[in-house]
C-alpha cells in the first residue's frame, strides 16, 4: 500500500508503506548503523522518534527473540530504503513487516534516504508524518505544524515499579530513565546485585537500599524535562559512586552546574569516533543522542571533560574532581555496535571497591 512521509519544511517523499497502516508523527532522526536494525527499534532512547536507517537493506536478518533492547519498542515509526520481505538467518522468528503490524508501528519503505539525510544534515532534526496516501498533504502539513513534540518520554517507558535482579556482587541502584536491557546484561554479567528502580526514585529512597553503587541510564528527550533525576544526583553525589550513560551523563552534568543544549541533528550510529582524553587513545563507539553538555559550562563546575567526540569535537565524557563519579555520552554497552568501551563497567566497579577501601579507612 502506498504511503507518504510529510516533513514539517513541506517535503513530501511516496513510498510503501510496511508494518501498521496507521498514521504516525515524530521526529524524524537518522542511525548509520549498518546493523542493529533490532536493537534500534527497541531503544527506549527513540521514544517519540521516527527513525530512519541509512543502510539501504533493512530486516535482511528477520527479528530474533535474543536481541531486543526493551520488551515494547516505543519509536514512531520508520524509514528505509528498502525492506527485506525474506529474512535469512537461523534467529529469525518475524519479518519486520509482520512484527511491526504487531507492535502497530508504522514504516514506509522505497525512501531516497540518503536525500532525506542531507535535508536533516542540512537544516537539522525535523518533525515529520507517515500515513496514507489518501490523506491530504495540506491537512497533514497544517496538523504536523501544530503537533508540539512530547516531553514526557521518560515518565512513558521508565518501569512503574522497582525490581530486582539479583546477584552476589556489588549492590547496584539502576535508575531506569528508559534503560537498555544491555546495561543489565553488563552489570548481570559482573554478578552485581541489581535494584531497577523508576526514573523518579528520591535520593533518600535510593539510599534505603544501600546501594555500593547507582547507575544512571540511557533515556529518551530532553534531560531538562526529568528534574526529578537532576534534584536525585544532586543528593547522591559524593555518598556513592554514580556512573551515567547519555541522558543519565547529560542529568548528572545538569546536576553539577553544566548546561545542555540540543544539537543539529545529533549522533546515531555504530562507528562514531571518541578520544578517550586520559589515555589518548580512540575508541570507535555506539551512539544515539540529539542533545549535548555545553562545553562553555563547564569551567564554572567540578567537571572534568575525559572524553571527545572526534567527529565535531563535542563532549563525550565526563568525571568530577572531588567525588567518585564518571559519565559517558556514547554507549559502552554497545547493543548494537563495537564493544571497545566496555571495560567502563569494569572501571564502575573498581570505583566501587576503591570508594569503599577509602570509607573503610576513613571510619
Ligand atoms: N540514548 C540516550 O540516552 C539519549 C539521551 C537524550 N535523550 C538525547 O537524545 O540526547
Amino acid at each position: 500500500m502506498k504511503a507518504q512521509l510529510i516533513l514539517e519544511d513541506g517535503t513530501i517523499f511516496i513510498g510503501d508503506g510496511f508494518g501498521s497502516h496507521i498514521d504516525t508523527i515524530g521526529e524524524v532522526v537518522f542511525n548509520t548503523g549498518m546493523t542493529g536494525y533490532q536493537e534500534i527499534l527497541s531503544d527506549p532512547s527513540y521514544c517519540g522518534q521516527i527513525v530512519m536507517l541509512t543502510y539501504p537493506l533493512i530486516g535482511n536478518y528477520g527479528i530474533n527473540r535474543d536481541d531486543f533492547e526493551s520488551i515494547n519498542p516505543s519509536i514512531k515509526g520508520m524509514i528505509v530504503k528498502e525492506v527485506s520481505d525474506f529474512p535469512s538467518n537461523w534467529r529469525s522468528e518475524f519479518t519486520i513487516d509482520e512484527y511491526f503490524k504487531m507492535k502497530k508501528i508504522p514504516g514506509i519503505s522505497g525512501i531516497d534516504t540518503r536525500k532525506l539525510t542531507r535535508i536533516i544534515r542540512q537544516y537539522g532534526t525535523l518533525k515529520g508524518a507517515i500515513c496514507s496516501i489518501n490523506n491530504d498533504p495540506d491537512d497533514v502539513l497544517r496538523k504536523l505544524r501544530q503537533t508540539k513534540l512530547p516531553n514526557d518520554q521518560v515518565r512513558t517507558v521508565s518501569t512503574k515499579n522497582p525490581y530486582p535482579s539479583p546477584g552476589r556482587g556489588n549492590r547496584i541502584v539502576v535508575v531506569d530513565f528508559g534503560m537498555k536491557h544491555g546495561i543489565l546484561r553488563e552489570l548481570n554479567n559482573r554478578g552485581c546485585d541489581i535494584i531497577v528502580v523508576p526514573y523518579h526514585t528520591t535520593a533518600d529512597e535510593i539510599l534505603k537500599l544501600r546501594p555500593d553503587g547507582i547507575m544512571l541510564t540511557n533515556g529518551p528527550g530532553d534531560p531538562k524535562d526529568v528534574p526529578e533525576g537532576i534534584q536525585m544526583i544532586k543528593e547522591v553525589l559524593g555518598i556513592i559512586p554514580i556512573f551515567g550513560i547519555c541522558l543519565g551523563h547529560q542529568l548528572f552534568a545538569l546536576a553539577c552546574g553544566a548546561d545542555t543544549v540540543k544539537m543539529k541533528f545529533g549522533h546515531r550510529g555504530s562507528n562514531h569516533p571518541v578520544k578517550d582524553l586520559t589515555t589518548g587513545k580512540v575508541l570507535i563507539t555506539s551512539q544515539n543522542h540529539g542533545y549535548t553538555v555545553d562545553p562553555k559550562s563547564i569551567k564554572n563546575t567540578r567537571l572534568e571533560i575525559t572524553h571527545i567526540a572526534l567527529n565535531d569535537g563535542s563532549i563525550e565524557g565526563l568525571k568530577h574532581l572531588d567525588y567518585p563519579a564518571f559519565t559517558v555520552q556514547y554507549h559502552p554497552e554497545a547493543s548494537p555496535g563495537p564493544e571497545d568501551a566496555n571495560c567502563l563497567f569494569d572501571q564502575f566497579l573498581a570505583m566501587i571497591e576503591a570508594n569503599k577501601r577509602e570509607v573503610t579507612s576513613n571510619a
